[in-house]
């Protein structure tokens, strides 16, 4: 199978057009994942710290490495900063406790999970990470500068945000001596980020589109919720008509939007299935039609978060 076609960052950095996400892809699964996915073609891999599954995402890396099938300079692994670290003085340190996790020298781009910062009052549970966690005011540009610190010291190549809104965005592009290049969103047909997609590119911000399914199998997932369906007539006649399924029809969309897509999969047939969108453009009927989906229909809301000022999706 064919690898994705890169795109260039602002920092001149390649990166590839679609990644794998693992978020809840489970030890002794993630890593038969990463390497299914290497051999189809991935080379972008979408991690964080929070996922408690960098150790085995990191073993699959190197056992490609090792067995010759691809380079390590060929790969683009991401991983994030999560609440709990934004410190100025956190940000080095947890860094590094990825890369210990990963096995590996520096990441290619480390975000900025969320604008908000949280503070420990227990134990932190990987499992329920936003418990014996409050929200408390912590200024991002200071977690930037952070940030920054991990560029100098090589540990990570490039450095971007996660759930930031334009005027977040802003702040950091502002106050920031090296600059981000990627805000990583949720962008489904049913929230197709336009506005936000165009600021970000107006600014050299490329885009990552998280839960480009709609992260149909989030644990709050709750009846009534305005969900992406994959059965939906409309996306399935497009389908047929380019002899694709209807999750190749959302991602290839996502790609006509601007945007980076990061499906996550565990099952092979779906990380072949999901990479094999480059043969194809939707027409501009198609697209209008994709477009008509848009309802702001969000996944991803991190209530935990609702109480801070920096919560990023206040109506
Ligand atoms: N920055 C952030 O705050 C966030 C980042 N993310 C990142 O984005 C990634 C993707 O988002 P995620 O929330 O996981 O959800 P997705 O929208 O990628 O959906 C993943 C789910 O869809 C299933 N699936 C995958 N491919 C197909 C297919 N072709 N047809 C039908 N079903 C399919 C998967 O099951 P199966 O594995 O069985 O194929 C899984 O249950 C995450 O894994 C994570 O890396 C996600 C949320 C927030
Ligand atoms: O990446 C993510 C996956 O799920 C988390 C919740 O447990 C989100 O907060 C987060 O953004």
């Amino acid at each position: 199978m064919a690898k994705a076609p890169t795109v260039i960052l602002s920092n001149d950095v390649k990166c590839p057009q679609l990644g794998l996400g693992t978020w809840l892809s489970p030890p002794g699964e993630v890593q038969k994942a990463v390497k299914h996915a290497i051999d189809c073609g991935y080379r972008y891999f979408d991690c964080a710290m929070l996922y408690g599954n960098e150790a085995e995402i990191g073993q699959g890396i190197r056992e490609k490495i090792a067995d010759g099938t691809v380079t390590r300079d060929e790969l683009f692994i991401v991983t994030k900063l999560w609440n709990t670290f934004h410190e100025r003085d956190q940000v080095v340190p947890t860094c590094r406790q990825s890369l210990e996790n990963f096995g590996l020298d520096y990441v290619d781009l480390y975000l900025i999970h969320w604008p908000v910062a949280q503070k420990l009052s227990g134990p932190f549970n990987i499992n329920l990470p936003f418990d014996n966690a409050a929200c408390y005011n912590h200024d991002f540009v200071d977690t930037w500068r952070g940030m920054e610190e991990c560029v100098d010291l090589g540990i990570a190549k490039s450095i971007g945000v996660s759930n930031f809104t334009n005027e977040q965005l802003q702040r950091v592009l502002d106050a920031a001596r090296i600059k981000p290049v990627m805000n990583q969103v949720e962008v489904t047909p049913n929230l197709n980020q336009k506005s936000l997609i165009k600021y970000c590119k107006d600014r050299g911000v490329q885009v990552t589109a998280y839960s480009p399914f709609g992260s149909p199998a989030r644990p709050w997932k709750k009846p009534g919720d305005p969900d992406v369906s994959l059965d939906d007539p409309k996306l399935m006649s497009i389908g047929k008509k380019y002899g694709k399924t209807t999750s190749q029809v959302i991602l290839r969309y996502l790609v006509e939007l601007g945007a980076i897509p990061i499906p996550k999969s565990q099952n092979p047939k779906r990380i072949e299935m999901n990479i094999d969108i480059f043969d194809f453009t939707l027409d501009d009927e198609d697209m209008k039609a994709m477009d008509s989906f848009n309802c702001n229909g969000r996944a991803v809301h991190a209530m935990e978060l609702m109480g801070s000022n920096e919560y990023p999706f206040k109506k």
